[in-house]
């Protein structure tokens, strides 16, 4: 299929229910008389001719119909699978009230309930039995090119822990973000769901459980299946960027080490949460006029994002001009037992680079084996709290009071997403602090009132970052995903914050200035890749025009018959 969108006429060998049924081609009502005529479509559709906006106001009533958050999810989900042009479009003039819907939080619940609520298949469900016939289940998926595939095990979906087959959930829902924001079109899109079996009993005995009902395999088995299905991928579409997406802690960095040298491929949860947590905090701190090298940095939850992040944040350090020996002791890392430092048993090889030092914290004064967050708070006296735990309520008053007695305007970050999970609410932050603090969430919260301010609050969420990288990596065909590239995205996410430009405004653009920020990290992200050596070398107007010809935007095309 030739990209869907550029003006000329679509010929499609489609035609009646077949066409009708096939969401990529779908227009429903907006089949014009000649298109009736020609797809055999007289008598299928009632008799008006609808414009793609009358058909999102339709939509739009009834999705204003439904009351709750997961009912709305399973609507647009079923217009997805009906008409993608008109999903994209509905969401597309709706975003702000739509990416809650169709992303974090709800798409936690979708998550959660997904054998219940489900409907139609979307995407790969790969189950370890296909793996020997994993050649055949590729060419299962489409006879198209796919050129983004967000795959993910279901294991730590968002921090809602083990969801089994649920997963795909997030794969389609990132994917639809990079379709709505990074212009990428879903006829290139792959979610891919790798069926391992589940841990979690309780789905395990549910009847409804649509995944396979019985333990994860065991890590050679895992490992064996992974490695066979990135080669399978590799042999079937060889330029395709893989997206890993919630996978457990302890398969998480290693198959991103694995792997990121060999195909093109990043995991969101480490890299892309990174790029937009330091994208973030570079204008927090430029809002603050400080430097970034300039603060101590508390991580709560020392796991794929916490960790992540903090490496990220180390080479920011030194890019400003620290030693990296100095930026590693400005960064404190607190898991459930407390902080981890060079005396912490069992810590995984990530983390053991960003422990405290005993000698370090040997003048702290601390009752239990390891300091506590409170102790952190009052002994290193951060400027910065970020947490990425997973736990709701971490944050506690008594926390940030201490926070905020040690430094002037803290910089709190609570990322744990969905919303219930959160380690304080921005209103209870906010509170606590008196309105002098900087914020971002992970999911999306409601601007909060205080002593007659208003403080919107910015999602530091990776849908600011990932859109952008794959729309870059696809216009100059980047083979790999470098650290730098991500750092380029960081930086220019940074450069347009309001706040940090104008003393006012949000700390992060909104929402639905998405698509021009996804075009601007592309072009920043793919300069930085051609410098780098891995990428076509193009000239700044012929990347700007592959990353414009490679924008997607949910129109109607006229279509013209082929035979069969
Ligand atoms: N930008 C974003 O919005 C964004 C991006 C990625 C992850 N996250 C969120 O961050 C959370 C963690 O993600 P992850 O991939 O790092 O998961 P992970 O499982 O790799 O890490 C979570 C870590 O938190 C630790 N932890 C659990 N209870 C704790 C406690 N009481 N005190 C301190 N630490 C505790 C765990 O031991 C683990 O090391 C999730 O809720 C996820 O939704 C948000
Ligand atoms: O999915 C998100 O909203 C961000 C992140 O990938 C997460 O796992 O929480």
């Amino acid at each position: 299929m030739n990209s869907p969108n550029t003006k000329s006429p679509l010929y499609t060998a489609y035609a009646g229910s077949a066409l009708l049924e096939t969401p990529l081609l779908n227009k429903g009502s907006a089949f014009t008389a000649e298109e009736r005529l020609a797809f055999n479509l007289a008598g299928l559709l009632p008799p008006r001719y609808e414009t793609i906006e009358e058909q999102v106001s339709r939509a739009y009533l009834q999705y204003k119909s439904f009351d709750t958050a997961i009912n709305k999810h399973i609507y647009l989900r079923a217009i997805q699978d009906n008409n993608e042009t008109l999903f994209y479009s509905l969401l597309q003039q709706h975003l702000d009230e739509m990416l809650p819907i169709v992303y974090t939080p709800t798409v936690g619940d979708a998550c959660e309930q997904f054998s219940d609520i489900y409907r139609s298949a979307r995407g790969l469900f790969i189950s370890y039995q296909d793996r020997y016939q994993l050649d055949d289940v590729l060419r299962n998926a489409t006879k198209r090119k796919v050129k983004v595939i967000v795959i993910t095990d279901g294991e730590r979906v968002l921090g809602l822990g083990d969801q089994g087959i649920g997963g795909m959930g997030i794969s389609i829902g990132k994917l639809s973000l990079y379709t709505a924001c990074g212009g990428i079109s879903p006829a290139y899109t792959l979610p891919v769901m790798l069926d391992v079996g589940t841990n979690n009993e309780k789905l395990l005995n549910d009847p409804m459980y649509m995944g396979l009902r019985h333990k994860r395999v065991n890590q050679l088995e895992y490992d064996e299946f992974v490695d066979l299905f990135i080669k399978a991928v590799k042999r079937r579409w060889p330029e395709a960027i893989i997206q890993f997406e919630d996978f457990a802690q302890p398969n998480a960095m290693p198959l991103l080490q694995r792997y990121r040298e060999q195909v093109c491929c990043f995991n969101d949860d480490i890299q892309g949460t990174a790029a937009v947590t330091v994208g973030t905090l570079l204008a927090a701190c430029r809002s603050k006029q400080v430097k970034l090298s300039a603060q101590k940095v508390v991580f709560v939850g020392a796991g794929s994002a916490g960790c992540g992040i903090a490496e990220q944040v180390i080479s920011q350090m030194v890019a400003e001009g620290v030693s990296e020996a100095q930026a590693r002791s400005q960064i404190f890392m607190i898991d459930r037992f407390g902080l981890l430092t060079d005396s912490t048993p069992g810590l995984r090889d990530f983390q053991q680079a960003l422990v405290q030092s005993s000698t370090a914290i040997a003048d702290w004064s601390y009752s239990s084996e390891f300091p506590s967050l409170r102790d952190v708070m009052n002994c290193a006296k951060p400027g910065v709290l970020i947490g990425v735990s997973g736990q709701p309520g971490l944050f506690t008053e008594a926390v940030v009071k201490a926070m905020k007695k040690g430094c002037d305007t803290p910089i709190i970050f609570p990322l744990s997403n969905p919303s219930r999970q959160i380690e304080a609410t921005p209103e209870q932050v906010i509170n606590w602090t008196e309105g002098d603090v900087i914020i971002a969430t992970g999911s999306p919260f409601p601007a909060v009132s205080y002593a007659g301010k208003r403080y919107p609050i910015a999602q530091c969420n990776n849908s600011y970052i990932f859109p952008g990288i794959g729309l870059g990596v696809l216009a100059c065909k980047a083979r790999l995903i470098s650290d730098e590239m991500l750092g380029s995205a960081s930086k220019t996410l940074s450069e347009a914050s309001p706040l940090a430009n104008t003393g006012q405004g949000g700390l992060l653009p909104a929402f639905t200035e998405l698509a021009a920020l996804s075009k601007q990290i592309a072009f920043n992200v793919a300069k930085t890749a051609m410098q780098q050596g891995l990428a076509l070398e193009l000239a700044d107007e012929l990347l700007w025009q592959k990353i414009n010809d490679n924008f997607w935007t949910p129109q109607y095309r006229q279509y013209k018959r082929v035979s069969a």
